[in-house]
């Protein structure tokens, strides 16, 4: 592959309604470095998608914002920032960021439970023990991720026999009945038929009227129909981020333009 300039970039300054900051993000797996000093900021109730090559460190960027990065011999230097705080800290409890900031991953994951109780689930950790209260949250959040039309009269059946692309509505509505402001999803689709892809993406977009969304996606059609900003990473670098529409219409880096025209990924 035609080699590029991995020290030049071009990154938009988003100046207000800024949901989530990172700055000089680098993380390191052992030894090796995977992501190099990405500062980026992700304005509030839009879509932001994360592309590029395989092993650009899309994921690995991700999955650090809530904090999914800290098994092992990982380390995440720099700062994320949300509401004032870096969140990246030892002081902070990982498990009220994660109340905060959802993932949804991949692969359709549901607890083998009812479909109520992929819900109720995480609440009842939390302490939520009101039935009225359970009862409101699963019928608002699998609502708001477009699945309670196909499930509202089987609820306690298991979550298991749901298809693919119910169950990856069912992991949405579960990471949203914690009411995070911010939802993580990584290639949520990928595992997903043309239909079912449709719809989750549809239901993206109605969500970010009450959220803010980030999305890893390897299917650059996706990013160009769904998103409102457009981040593309190549070798860990952050290398352009800008309005969707002007990365796929006119990006300032050659490297953007050859990866949206499929010379490389
Ligand atoms: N747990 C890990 N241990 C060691 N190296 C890792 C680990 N996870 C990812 N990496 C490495 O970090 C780099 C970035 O990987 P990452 O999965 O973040 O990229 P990606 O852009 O999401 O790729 P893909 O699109 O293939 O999922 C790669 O070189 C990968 O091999």
């Amino acid at each position: 592959m035609q080699k590029y300039d991995l020290s030049k970039s071009y990154v938009k300054e988003v100046t207000s309604n800024i949901a989530l900051e990172t700055d000089k993000l680098s993380v390191f797996y052992g030894k090796k470095q995977a992501t190099y000093d990405i500062s980026l900021k992700i304005p509030k109730n839009s879509i932001t998608a994360l592309i590029g090559a395989s092993g650009s460190g899309k994921s690995t960027y991700l999955r650090s914002l809530n904090r999914m990065n800290e098994s092992g011999n990982t380390n995440v230097e720099g700062k994320i920032i949300y509401e004032d705080i870096n969140i990246n800290s030892p002081k902070i409890n990982v498990y009220e960021v994660r109340k905060h900031i959802g993932m949804v991953f991949q692969e359709p994951n549901p607890f083998a439970k009812s479909i109520r109780g992929n819900i109720t689930f995480a609440l009842k950790n939390h302490g939520i023990k009101d039935k009225k209260v359970l009862d409101e949250r699963v019928v608002s959040s699998l609502k708001q991720a477009a699945i309670w039309d196909e499930v509202k009269d089987h609820l306690d059946d298991s979550a298991m026999s749901l298809s693919g692309g119910q169950k990856q509505r069912l992991c949405i509505a579960r990471s949203i009945a914690m009411q995070p402001d911010i939802l993580l999803l990584d290639e949520p689709t990928s595992a997903l038929d043309p239909v079912s892809t449709g719809k989750i993406e549809a239901t993206l977009r109605e969500l970010k009227e009450k959220y803010t969304i980030i999305i890893v996606t390897h299917n650059i059609q996706q990013a160009s129909r769904v998103s409102d900003y457009t981040a593309f990473m190549h070798s860990g670098h952050l290398l352009e981020y800008n309005d969707t529409n002007t990365i796929f219409n006119n990006p300032a880096m050659q490297i953007t333009n050859d990866y949206i025209s499929g010379h490389f990924g």
